[in-house]
């Protein structure tokens, strides 16, 4: 029964997520395989050879739990205990090789080993993973719970009341009840990891969805939206609020002269700049084609100003050292005045500033009136 559920499932894992998925998906579609393949091992210790192929099976779940963690790893980031969980998985199909001889030792052994091995998996849903995937890792916690469970007390008949323990292979009530947590739990654990894999997918579009491919940045979209949050904000608590509206000068110039690669890199090189030089709480994005906003939280007229030219020097620096040649930006600076109920005023005000530092020279800053 359980060859036949895992193995279905390394079969189908792999088809849905693909081999080219990201490591948590490698990690999931791992530990199917590893599951089926113990399984297969275990179905074959007593017709060819029972010490080899049996410590092959405890090896091959001790691994598939180890899959089951780097996927957690990657998933919610940096789990504990990994040394932990790489040492039990080596020594648990060793010790229960070389022990083999002493079925009280093997059983007690290999259950205490696979027991704390899934307490591990468990652990790695529980540790706290800044609110990712609540609800899936409390299915998988849960899962490995009542496997580590099940196996714990395998281990503790086995070893200390071998006589009252049913071995695995016999229809005893133990046993049956033990193989239904096995296929519950295995199969939740797979949906888990599944809705994680999913998980990570949905919040890897997400983040795509928000940035700029080429510079990093927040796109328009997603900008304006967290712009109406600092606006609304700021009105709120009676903060200042700046908009700076930055276009690089001579853009196609330079795209026609350097090459479209110059462009970009120029392009780039104000978004460093723009994450080097603004304070956490500010908003930066790429606002069109070479056009960024900026909006400044907390800053009043003087302070916008000095931010510009803090900029402004930043580039030039920057354009010289990467491109040899200096570009330069026009600006147009618009601040929050009390009938800004939304963000389109400033943005408009900052845009018409904008069209007048370009009129009266480029490389400058231009204040809306
Ligand atoms: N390399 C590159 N060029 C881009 C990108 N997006 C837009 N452009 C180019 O940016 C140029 C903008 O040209 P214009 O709007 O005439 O602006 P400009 O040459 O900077 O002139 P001024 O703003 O008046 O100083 C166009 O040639 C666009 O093709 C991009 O992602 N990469």
């Amino acid at each position: 029964m359980m060859l036949a559920t895992v193995g279905a499932t390394a079969a189908a894992l792999p088809t849905l997520v693909g081999w080219r998925a990201t490591a948590g998906g490698r990690w999931m579609n791992g530990s199917a395989v590893a599951q089926a393949l113990a399984w297969g091992a275990f179905m074959l210790a007593r017709p060819l050879h029972d010490r080899l192929f049996s410590s092959l099976w405890i090896g091959l779940l001790g691994l598939s739990l180890v899959c089951i963690w780097h996927a957690l790893d990657a998933w919610l980031m940096r789990r504990p205990g990994r040394a932990l969980v790489h040492a039990v998985a080596l020594i648990t199909p060793l010790g229960y090789g070389l022990g083999f001889d002493s079925y009280a030792f093997r059983v007690g052994w290999s259950n205490f080993g696979l027991a704390l091995l899934l307490g591990c998996v468990a652990l790695g849903c529980a540790w706290p993973a800044q609110g990712i995937g609540r609800r899936w890792r409390a299915v998988v916690l849960v899962s490995a719970l009542a496997l580590a469970l099940v196996t714990l007390s395998r281990g503790v008949l086995g070893a200390f009341f071998t006589e009252l323990y049913p071995t695995l292979r016999t229809p005893h009530p133990l046993n049956v009840a033990g193989a239904m947590v096995q296929h519950v739990a295995l199969a939740l654990i797979t949906l888990g990891l599944l809705a994680a894999w999913h998980d990570e997918a949905s919040r890897a579009l997400q983040r795509l969805a928000a940035t700029d491919g080429l510079t990093g940045l927040l796109n328009r979209r997603a900008c304006l939206e967290q712009a109406a949050t600092a606006l609304a904000t700021s009105r709120r608590y009676r903060e200042p609020l700046a908009v700076l509206l930055l276009d690089l000068d001579h853009f196609k110039q330079i795209n026609d002269t350097l090459g479209h690669e110059a462009g970009d890199t120029a392009l780039r090189l104000m978004a460093e700049q723009l994450q080097l030089h603004l304070r956490p709480g500010d908003l930066s994005c790429r606002y069109g084609g070479e056009e960024f906003l900026v909006l400044l939280r907390r800053c009043a007229q003087a302070q916008a100003m000095e931010v510009d030219a803090r900029l402004r020097e930043a580039l030039q620096r920057a354009t010289q050292a990467h491109m040899g040649r200096t570009v330069s930006f026009s600006s147009g600076l618009a601040l929050c005045q009390d009938g800004d109920i939304d963000i389109q005023p400033l943005l408009h005000r900052a845009d018409m500033a904008l069209y007048e530092a370009k009129r009266s020279g480029r490389g400058r800053l231009a204040m809306a009136a």
